[in-house]
């Protein structure tokens, strides 16, 4: 017994030292390379800081990014994994856009066999599954498209809106609006893309709630194992079957498939939304083309549809294909849109002139409509409205970096001339947050100037400077969904109510240091001051 203790202790620290020589060694990466690099420690690498919960990661990233101002790109260790990160906007556009074709993936890949939700879903899939599942979310997501959901979309929220603030009697409401918009947002889910009425504000436990919030938790074992999944997948499966809770997937596959089959038994039944568009796509039913997308004033912040070489495909679509699709929502558009709308709201408290002149936007537009609804159409013609949401999402992005992984050697060529070749796996971060809080590209970056993006403006604005959807034919396939669901609530917000800071508003905001993304520590408090 005392000689097996004595061997268990020696295995440990021989373990722990084997582990830390092997992770020092690997500090000598980037010297090896003639690379500049920041700071790092073995295990940790250069994120110490945010480990110990010291500083946001949006800190951490800013101060990378600071290390070396002269170079086009340097060198950090997230953890033991060294990454490129890319300071010039013209090389980001080069080795994003030009080249993509040896940068195709982020380094978060999930493999269906590790989830067979996540893995499915054209967020985390890689190579020709990724090709494949683009190819067909793509033509989803156009504006056509969006019109023909917006209807559902501006009537939830104007209903909503006009229920919260029913028996205020003029006095101001304060509500944290973080808990308000992502009830607004899983029910928008819901309705357009598992076809499902429900409403959140009212049954607040309801089943797609709870499951909604168990989809988009990825902090405590979820986050972990989401890294293991990237970092060391089979350690992984030791350990889990998935990542998801394979209850919150059977759950989506169910409703899913009861409303396929629903579907499918009503020929006539047509609700233009997202699960119509993916039960085409699954059987292959031709969507109608888009020949009507230049009557649509198109959003600033809206990404670019790349067209990808056509890859003919054996993977054959399943419920849990559709399912995973729709899961989508959740995992990549939930959180990164309502703390945006969350922004928003702050940002409109603290800067009343702002708001006043966009109320004015939207009350015009009230009186245009005469009490319909407010059309697509219309919301896209709102150019205020745009460039509020746009400084806003310049100013506070939701993610503070996006990656690429290398798929076949590549070149790269610093500012003081030294060259050098990316090999196979290796992979490069884009400081999304920090480019756009740097004062070469949009001077004064704290201050909250939605002219940036005037139309007097905004053609100075280098696209490669404004990151928040990423960039190139792997940017974010929803942005105009998100940008959609933040101009709807905003405008019905500013229909209903006045907002001004309350008593809780934080100012100036902190964030929670645990978090990957721009969740606010104490809430994002308002009063809604209800209009007449
Ligand atoms: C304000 C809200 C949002 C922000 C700021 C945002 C931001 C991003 C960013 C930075 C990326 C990576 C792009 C790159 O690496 O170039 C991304 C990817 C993605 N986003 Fe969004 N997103 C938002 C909302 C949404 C919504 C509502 C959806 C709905 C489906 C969505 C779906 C996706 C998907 C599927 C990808 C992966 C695309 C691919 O790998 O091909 N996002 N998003």
């Amino acid at each position: 017994m005392y000689f097996l203790s004595h061997l268990l202790i020696f295995t440990v620290i021989a373990l722990i030292l084997f582990i830390y020589y092997r992770a020092r060694k690997k500090l000598n990466y980037f010297k090896e390379r003639g690379v500049p690099n920041s700071k790092a420690i073995p295990v940790f690498g250069s994120i110490w800081d945010n480990v110990i919960r010291k500083k946001h990661f949006f800190e951490v990233f800013t101060q990378l990014y600071n290390d070396f101002p002269d170079l086009r790109f340097s060198g950090f260790f997230m953890f033991n994994d060294p990454i490129y990160l890319i300071r010039d906007p013209a090389l980001i556009k080069q080795i994003c856009i030009k080249d993509f074709d040896h940068f195709v993936n982020h380094s978060n890949n999930i493999d269906i066999d590790i989830d067979p939700m996540l893995g499915r879903s054209v967020f985390f899939a890689k190579d020709l599954r990724w090709r494949h599942t683009r190819n067909i979310l793509s033509p989803l997501f156009t504006g056509s498209k969006m019109r023909l959901m917006f209807s559902l979309i501006a009537q939830y929220c104007d209903k909503i809106m006009n229920t919260l603030l029913t028996n205020a009697n003029g006095s101001a409401k304060e509500f944290e609006m973080k808990d308000i918009v992502t009830r607004f947002g899983n029910d928008i889910v819901a309705s357009v893309a598992f076809g499902l009425e429900v409403d959140s504000l009212k049954n607040r436990d309801n089943e797609f709630y709870v499951n909604g919030k168990k989809m988009v938790k990825f902090d405590g074992w979820p986050g972990i194992k989401l890294l293991l999944a990237s970092v060391c997948p089979r350690l992984l499966k030791l350990f889990s079957k998935s990542i998801t809770d394979m209850k919150t997937i059977e759950f989506y596959v169910n409703l899913v498939s009861d409303t396929i089959k629903y579907r499918e038994e009503n020929e006539n039944f047509s609700r233009n939304d997202m699960l119509d568009l993916l039960i085409k796509a699954k059987t292959k039913q031709s969507i109608k083309s888009d020949e009507d997308e230049h009557q649509f004033e198109e959003s600033f912040a809206a990404t670019e549809h790349h067209s990808l070489e056509n890859t003919e495909s054996s993977i054959e679509w399943t419920d849990l294909d559709i399912a995973s699709q729709s899961g989508t929502f959740f995992f990549a558009g939930f959180e990164t849109t309502a703390n945006s709308t969350c922004l928003t709201i702050h940002e409109l408290a603290l800067n009343p002139d702002i708001q006043d002149r966009l109320r004015g936007e939207v009350d015009e537009v009230l009186e245009q409509l005469q009490g319909k609804l407010l059309p697509y159409e219309i919301l896209q013609k709102m150019k205020y409205m745009d460039m509020v949401v746009t400084e806003t999402l310049r100013k506070w992005p939701p993610l503070a970096q996006t990656d690429r992984v290398c798929s076949k050697q590549y070149t790269i060529t610093n500012s003081d001339g030294t060259e050098v070749v990316l090999e196979k796996n290796d992979i490069i971060g884009i400081p999304v947050f920090a480019i756009q809080r740097d004062p070469k590209y949009f001077p004064n970056p704290e201050k909250f100037d939605p002219e940036r993006f005037s139309d007097d403006n905004k053609h100075e604005v280098d696209p490669a400077t404004f990151l928040t959807f990423g960039i190139g034919p792997r940017n974010c396939v929803g942005s105009r969904f998100a940008l959609m669901q933040m101009k709807a609530i905003i405008f019905y917000i500013l229909k209903y109510s006045r907002i001004e800071v309350s008593a809780k508003t934080q100012h100036p905001i902190q964030f929670e240091k645990s978090s990957f993304t721009l969740n606010a520590k104490n809430g994002f408090w308002v009063n809604f001051i209800p209009r007449h």
